[in-house]
């Protein structure tokens, strides 16, 4: 029983966070596309109805490139089938991607793949059984009792969701170690330009992020780089068809609805009291916290800029993510959070770091992932 108290009572450590993006930029693709007369011509529609300033986005990345086009025609062309391709390629290159970014994160965090109890593996682009998370495991090496989760469907939010979960596991499994994957490739819903998807195909890029999360940090080297104080799922009633994905013969088809800022401004506000109360603080002063917030667009950083009245630095780190890679879904967190911990050490005075901090990410629902963070090196400080 005193184990087991112990065990509850033990904070959480992000102990590293990395990333390995696809190294495609959207821009290069597109002379490619032309260079094959392809008939889509993305870049130019983008720059016209989203154009960069209004976006906030100067760089994504993608996968499929003019080969792939040319092997796979049915790809950009609506009226022929194209899901069994796209869930095909999807099969390989989601836990090849998704590999990249966990060989930095261990490389980081120092230990052994081995050393590896449990995998959370969150993707809204695999469809493929035996699944992403047993090929990333393979791929990595992990033991093979290493114990699988694989998340889907959870959209941008999922990485939030991918979060929590680890730290319930490392909270309740003395030594666990888990890594955390998401792995995201916006192949599986491409399409050629069309008014109605232009934000959504607009905004998003492919990109893989990775966090090994454990409890009580061992004295061998592993540094922690945030806190998981608390978290919480809130669901906006009565949003359900705000945010959706469906599975079609040419592909995932989503539809994101213009009411999408608005309605995280209308309860952005409450959910964070909620949270913050439910580690003892009544009246946070939100300019007094660091924070990684999920960029899913350049209206929903202003929303929650003005509704709480942030300083403009307080959503750098997110604005930085958006501007360099788009919105990756559920991956764009952990990048987020390798932005902060680079911010972080460039900052040469540890006192003038905010010790309390508050990760956000929003998806279909509407959801918002809310988790209270805490850096350990102010709360190190305070404690000496
Ligand atoms: C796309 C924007 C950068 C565009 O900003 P702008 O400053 O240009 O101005 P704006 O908002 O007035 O939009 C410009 C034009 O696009 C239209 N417009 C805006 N959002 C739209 C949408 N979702 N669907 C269809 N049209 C849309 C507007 O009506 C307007 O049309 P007109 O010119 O005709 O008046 C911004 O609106 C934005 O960041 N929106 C949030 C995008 C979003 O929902 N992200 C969540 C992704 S999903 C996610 O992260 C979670 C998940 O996947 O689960």
């Amino acid at each position: 029983m005193g184990a087991r108290r112990a065990l509850q009572r033990s904070v959480l450590h992000v102990a590293s966070c990395s990333l390995g993006g696809s190294n495609r930029l959207l821009r290069q693709q597109q002379q490619q596309l032309e260079a094959h007369h392809l008939p889509t011509n993305l870049q130019e529609h983008y720059d016209i109805i989203l154009p960069s300033h209004k976006s906030g986005i100067e760089k994504r990345y993608i996968h499929l490139d003019a080969e792939l086009i040319s092997a796979h025609p049915e790809i950009i062309d609506k009226h022929l089938p194209s899901l069994e391709t796209r869930v095909d390629i999807m099969a390989t290159e989601v836990p090849k991607l998704a590999e990249s970014a966990a060989r930095k994160a261990i490389a980081k965090w120092g230990r052994l793949a081995t050393d590896i109890t449990h995998l959370i593996f969150s993707t809204y682009s695999g469809y493929h059984g035996p699944s992403a998370d047993l090929q990333l495991a393979s791929l990595l090496g992990l033991c093979p009792s290493v114990s699988r989760t694989i998340l889907s469907l959870h959209g941008c939010s999922s990485g939030g969701r991918a979060l929590q979960l680890a730290k319930e596991i490392a909270e309740n499994n003395r030594g666990a170690r888990v890594l955390v994957a998401c792995s995201e490739l916006t192949l599986i819903c491409f399409s050629t330009p069309d008014e109605s998807k232009i934000i959504g195909h607009g905004l998003f890029g492919d990109g893989a992020g990775a966090v090994i999360v454990g409890a009580d940090p061992s004295t061998d080297g592993e540094c922690p780089l945030f806190e998981m104080v608390a978290t919480s799922q809130t669901m906006i009633p009565g949003t359900e068809h705000a945010l959706s994905m469906q599975a079609t013969s040419s592909g995932i088809d989503f539809h994101l609805s213009i009411q999408v800022p608005t309605l995280i401004k209308d309860n952005i506000h409450q959910c964070l009291l909620d949270a913050f109360r439910s580690v003892g603080n009544t009246d946070p002063n939100w300019n007094d916290l660091f924070w990684a917030v999920h960029p899913g667009g350049r209206a929903i950083l202003d929303n929650i800029e003005d509704k709480l009245q942030l300083h403009p630095c307080k959503l750098a780190a997110s604005r930085q993510v958006l501007s360099e890679y788009g919105n990756m879904s559920g991956a764009t967190i952990a990048f987020v959070l390798d932005e902060l911990r680079r911010r972080r050490e460039k900052e040469q005075d540890i006192q003038q770091q905010p010790e309390w901090g508050v990760l956000l990410a929003f998806g279909p629902g509407v959801t918002i992932e809310s988790i209270v963070l805490r850096n350990p090196l102010s709360r190190g400080l305070k404690e000496n």
